[in-house]
């Protein structure tokens, strides 16, 4: 709670300083977020071990969502021609145990992940725990199986997840291949990658650092993958829970968006619909502070968390770093200070060995702190995002050259 005000009241001194800068505009509604943390009595906070604190997961809201119109909606984002043509495959929901590619009974994943052994464990999320096996074929898979506590609502979530999964193929997103509800277990099978999260890599936790160039790949590689959910995909979806530790990479540093248990159906194409309304879930520091004060969701919440985790990449800090001075804490507010009083170099991760062009650094800041930006209307859509961000690559490659 104490984070949650230190994030909102923060943004509320960008915007000030901002609106006197007239440069790009990133206003945070602190006390009207604040307020809506305190008295909306529709999310609670949870602490995870690791110290992030998400919004409660709430399966019960799955697939219940109501639609109204917004007076301070942006456009709507367009359709794509995928999405003017069904794909008969999805018209009805999917029959849960025949989505993915893979068809697996229980007696063989119990076989294959040599009945649920801890040694072959590679992760805990929230809901389940996470193991990596091998198919016959040799492909390994990770297998993330439903926690026993809490079963039934926890089965509810991983169905949506595996639900929203089977409409999405796309490299930049971890790839559904299969799901299996039996009796008391409920398992969710998807491509395993190999090269840990982005935040442990951040961490320095796995091999080496990441140089600037590969930052810059990963931060275009998310923006293409919720460019796809945006405005390609078969429906629209919004995953709200863009964060570090949801982006998944290769061995080739590639980055591939997982963990899609908050993700949910966005506006339809020939709706007149802006949004949708929606109880709040998210990562701390990641939300949107307008669909935090409004419960009204639309694509440009994830722009909103994709620029806080743009400025992760950049900077290496956490949105929160809870063990820092207060001016310090939320990580926008202090970046936009620094920022502002033109301290842009000292901005950028300390562990990056790179001397990277002032004007390189500039561009990027000012694009996280417009997808950061209060308003809807003034962050820029995924697809526009991930354009610039090329537009830079190819000007930092230039400087290197
Ligand atoms: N497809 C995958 N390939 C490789 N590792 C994975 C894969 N999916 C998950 N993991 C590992 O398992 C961990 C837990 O994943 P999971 O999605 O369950 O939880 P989380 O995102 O960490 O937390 P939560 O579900 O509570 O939001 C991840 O941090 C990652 O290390």
């Amino acid at each position: 709670m104490v984070d949650a005000n230190n994030q909102l009241s923060g943004n509320k001194g960008i915007h000030r300083t901002l609106l006197n800068r007239k440069n790009v505009a990133v206003v945070v509604p602190g006390m009207l977020a604040l307020c809506c943390v305190i008295l909306c009595p529709c999310f609670y906070w949870k602490r995870k071990e690791t110290t992030t604190v998400v919004l409660a997961k709430d399966p019960d809201s799955v697939g219940s969502l109501t639609t109204r119109k917004s007076k301070s909606a942006t456009k709507k984002t367009p359709g794509s021609p995928l999405r003017e043509k069904p794909n008969p495959r999805f018209s009805s929901p999917p029959r849960l145990t025949k989505v993915g590619s893979i068809h697996i009974n229980l007696d063989q994943v119990v076989k294959i992940t040599r009945n649920f052994s801890p040694s072959m464990v590679i992760g805990e999320g929230e809901f389940g725990t996470v193991y990596k096996a091998q198919l016959e074929d040799g492909r390994f898979i990770a297998i993330k199986r439903a926690n026993k506590e809490h079963f039934e609502r926890v089965k509810a979530l991983l169905s949506s997840e595996a639900d929203l999964l089977a409409k999405i193929d796309h490299r930049c997103l971890v790839k559904l291949l299969g799901y299996l509800d039996e009796g008391s277990e409920c398992l969710i099978m998807t491509e395993y990658i190999s090269n840990g999260t982005l935040r442990e890599h951040l961490d320095g936790i796995r091999n080496g650092i990441l140089e600037f160039k590969n930052r810059l790949e990963i931060a275009i590689d998310v923006a293409h993958g919720l460019t796809y959910l945006h405005i390609y995909s078969e429906k629209q979806i919004i995953h709200r829970d863009v964060n570090s530790s949801n982006i998944l990479l290769t061995d080739s540093m590639r980055a591939k968006v997982a963990d899609f248990g908050f993700a949910t159906l966005g506006t339809t194409s020939d709706s007149d619909k802006s949004h949708v309304s929606t109880k709040v879930k998210g990562t701390l520091g990641y939300i949107d502070p307008v669909y935090m004060k409004t419960l009204q969701l639309t694509t440009k919440s994830d722009v909103y968390s994709f620029g806080i985790l743009l400025l992760e990449i950049i900077t290496g800090r956490r949105p929160l770093e809870q063990n820092k001075s207060d001016h310090e804490r939320v990580t926008l507010r202090w970046l936009f200070k620094k920022f502002d009083e033109g301290n842009v170099e000292e901005l950028v991760d300390p562990m990056m060995k790179e001397v990277v062009d002032r004007e390189i650094l500039v561009r990027i800041f000012i694009l996280a702190f417009q997808c950061a930006a209060p308003e809807w209307s003034e962050r820029p859509d995924m697809k526009i995002v991930g354009e610039q961000l090329w537009a830079i690559r190819m000007d930092y490659l230039n400087t290197v050259k």
